[in-house]
């Protein structure tokens, strides 16, 4: 049964409330709760990542939130109206994961396909086809049959088939997928510059540098429940650790170091040393004092693949032990 229980908070352009989906089996099997009680919401002009392990619930939120699965209970909106309703899904434009465009047709061909579909007209297509091939860089092999594409051609012919109505909100399922760093480059380029002109940009994505590189805002799911919202920055805490890169008197710097420290560790172009940050300033002038010329000091950050690994095997522990607790008593 699919209730509104509130109303949508104004000029979220996506929204999430108390969210439960349950798969049945038979008529009346218990079936299976993939999704357990999700809030979330994203902001206009955002790029907004959702991140899970295999079968956390992330296909099963993005059908919901397209009107593709029923049966769910809690509160989707999406530009203030209730997830599903044809008016919300005119302005929202979907890549699925692994999707397949007709292979007999041309890039181009494809556009004018979907476009037609979308309602729009021949002459508005006419004008809307060229600037979006040059937008997704597929002007050159805009003439070429779909069969002939490289992976990442397929992906960037795709996104513009997802654009092609002018969407305030695209929904990326494993946008990069398959394809090749140079063509990563590019269509996080185009995510960018997509964020550029306010389009809000949904991805779900398992390359999780991608995410960090991309997202303003991430959301990291296990079995149904939310693990943890946050920016990159709330998500890669600080490891305690400050990178000095050094150009000069490497063979001196970890002993003048040392004693002003908690911990010092020379690498192959300075020093990493274990150290509060309010701390950086005496070691630089100790540095500096001493001749040695310093080109780059960063606090060195727990990237968001350690931080999810964390996330998921903390989570895996918390239930199992759970489980043997339960199970013993
Ligand atoms: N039609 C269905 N009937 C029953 N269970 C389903 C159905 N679709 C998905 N599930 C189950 O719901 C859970 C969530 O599935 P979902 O596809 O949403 O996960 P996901 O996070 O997208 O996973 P993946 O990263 O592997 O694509 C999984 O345990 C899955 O087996």
């Amino acid at each position: 049964m699919t209730t509104t229980t509130t109303a949508p908070t104004p000029d979220l352009v996506l929204e999430v409330k108390n969210l439960r989906m349950r798969y049945r089996k038979g008529l009346f099997g218990k079936g299976f709760e993939a999704l357990r009680g999700v809030s979330l919401a994203v902001e206009p002009g955002s790029v907004f990542g959702l991140l899970g392990p295999n079968g956390a619930g992330k296909t099963t939120m993005i059908k919901i939130l397209l009107g593709l699965a029923g049966g769910w209970t809690g509160d989707a909106f999406l530009f203030g109206e209730r997830a599903g309703r044809a008016s919300s899904r005119t302005r929202v434009g979907y890549l699925p994961e692994a999707h397949r465009l007709p292979q007999y047709l041309t890039g181009r061909q494809v556009m004018q396909l979907f476009g037609g579909l979308c309602g729009r007209s021949p002459s508005w297509l006419k004008e809307r086809i060229p600037a979006l091939l040059d937008a997704v860089d597929m002007t050159e092999g805009a003439d070429r049959k779909v069969r002939e594409y490289s992976k990442g051609m397929q992906q960037r012919i795709g996104l513009a088939q997802a654009l092609i109505h002018e969407p305030r909100l695209i929904f990326l399922d494993e946008p990069t997928d398959g394809v090749d760093p140079v063509g990563r480059a590019k269509i996080r380029e185009i995510i960018a510059r997509l964020r550029e002109r306010g389009v809000t940009i949904f991805i779900n994505s398992h390359l999780l540098m991608e995410i960090e590189q991309m997202c303003d805002r991430i959301v990291i799911i296990d079995r149904g429940q939310i693990l943890k919202q946050g920016t990159v920055d709330d998500l890669t805490p600080d490891t305690g650790l400050v990178r000095f890169e050094l150009e000069s008197g490497l063979d001196r710097a970890e002993a003048l170091v040392t004693p002003l420290v908690a911990g010092v560790e020379t690498t192959p172009d300075g020093l990493r040393c274990r150290m509060r940050t309010e701390e950086t300033d005496r070691v630089i002038d100790a540095l500096r004092g001493a001749g040695i010329s310093i080109r780059a000091v960063s606090p060195e950050r727990q990237s968001l693949e350690s931080s999810f690994i964390d996330l998921v095997v903390a989570e895996n522990r918390r239930t199992s032990g759970a489980a043997t607790q339960g199970g013993a008593a």
